[in-house]
């Protein structure tokens, strides 16, 4: 069936109220709970984690771990994109047309580099055939209800970066986001996404093409640079959002906003979850309290084995247990400190990703540094509890960082294949 009319890349653009701050498609990560939680802190638009398209379409126990009633509601969860990885046309129409109606578009997973990845060839490991990824695209540009969109990541020449982002385009993509980093930078080998040559595809490619940013956000200030230097629509974050969702705060310099303090934020978020629907929620919440109390269990590293061993399956009455103790060493850190003197958020010295370092208490969410010997973290923040004081060289680049996360939980969730 082909559709007679549907929105162009920009007229969808419009549509949906020209989103600046995106949340990344993240494998068990972008779920319902966290989506709504990003929304009320400035994500203007999100990504659902990767969906294995040829299990999504054929088994409904897959289906149901990843998908609910509520996923996709115009009240909570809108605008949306649902993002597959696939390597059959056919296959990935049929998972396509499972949630149509319930999202915005849907994108094609281009950049997963994991070994997974390269065994079921899809992700980047679809970056060698080009005439299969036109098809999957073209066939979903074709038949869906809605546009299809992609998510690319960068080969190291920029010429062929482009004229496979143009193939990318020609084949029905309406949306593009560029993750500015080869598919071999993961793991150790991470390293800084590339604005340049994101700012050199934007800039090849045509005028009104809708054309996001993705990688290397730390701070709400970062959002602005990065579309200043890339000149893209809106700028989509990961992992800045997974350990901070005050990232995408751009409307004030809100300090509760922009970097929520643990006791509160782990409160809301609980307390979201327990309104969704379906298990995918559910199944993400002890990684997400890892991650929101990063810096926070540095510190109080005695909760550290009590989440580790809090099964996800446990009755919410052990969660809100740990909920409760957060709050209440929260409470009594604001009770004990003349919190007026170190409750600041100041600018660091500006680091060699154009960005400026900020010292965040640590019982406020933040950014994930990892430090060059990989040993110790967020000691920049320890130092402003007054714990420790370090040399800033202590501190990596973002670069630095090991997405981790990035590369292991689509294996454990596509291992089927
Ligand atoms: C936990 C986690 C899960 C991810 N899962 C996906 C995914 O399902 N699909 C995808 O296209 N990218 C995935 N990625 C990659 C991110 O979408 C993003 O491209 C990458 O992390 C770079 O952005 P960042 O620098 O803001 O982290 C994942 C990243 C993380 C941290």
């Amino acid at each position: 069936m082909t559709v007679t009319k549907k929105y162009s890349g920009r007229e969808l653009y419009d549509a949906i109220g020209r989103p600046k701050t995106i949340v990344a498609p993240m494998v068990d990560q972008s779920e319902l709970a966290w989506r709504i939680l990003s929304r009320r802190y400035g994500a203007e638009l999100c990504y659902t984690p990767m969906f294995h398209a040829r299990l999504f379409a054929t088994e409904q126990k897959y289906r149901d771990s990843m998908w609910s009633e509520l996923d996709g509601d115009t009240e909570r969860d809108r605008p949306l994109i649902v993002q597959f990885c696939a390597n059959d046309p056919k296959i990935l129409l049929n998972a396509a047309k499972m949630v149509e109606n319930k999202c915005d578009a849907v994108d094609l997973n281009l950049g997963c580099p994991q070994g997974i990845a390269k065994k079921g060839k899809y992700g980047s490991f679809l970056m060698e055939d080009w005439d299969l990824i036109h098809s999957l695209i073209r066939n979903l540009h074709d038949n869906l209800n809605v546009p299809v969109t992609a998510k690319i990541r960068i080969y190291d020449d920029w010429e062929k970066s482009l004229k496979y982002a143009k193939m990318v385009l020609d084949a029905g993509a309406q949306f593009i986001t560029v993750h500015g980093r080869t598919r071999d930078m993961k793991g150790q080998a991470t390293g800084l996404a590339n604005w340049k040559i994101i700012k050199y595809l934007r800039d090849n490619l045509p005028e009104n093409q809708v054309f996001f940013a993705n990688g290397n956000i730390l701070y709400p200030a970062d959002l602005k640079r990065c579309e200043e230097e890339t000149s893209c629509d809106a700028v989509m974050s990961a992992e800045g959002n997974l350990y901070n969702p005050g990232v995408f705060w751009t409307k004030d310099n809100d300090v509760d906003k922009q970097f929520p303090r643990v006791d509160r934020i782990l409160r809301e978020y609980f307390e979201i979850v327990k309104t969704c629907p379906g298990v995918a929620s559910r199944h993400a919440m002890k990684a997400h309290f890892f991650k929101l109390l990063h810096a926070f269990l540095n510190v109080h590293k005695e909760l550290r084995p009590i989440i580790g061993k809090t099964s996800v399956h446990a009755h919410f009455d052990e969660w809100e247990n740990i909920v409760r103790k957060v709050e209440e060493i929260v409470e009594e850190i604001y009770q004990k400190s003349n919190i007026e003197e170190v409750d600041v958020i100041t600018e660091g010295e500006i680091q060699s990703w154009g960005g400026s370092y900020k010292e965040v208490p640590y019982w406020r969410c933040q950014p994930y540094f990892r430090t060059v010997d990989g040993q110790k973290q967020n000691t920049r923040v320890l130092k402003v509890a007054g714990q420790q004081d370090v040399s800033s060289d202590a501190i990596s680049r973002p670069g630095k960082r090991r997405h981790s996360l990035a590369e292991q939980e689509p294996v454990k969730k596509a291992k089927e294949e």
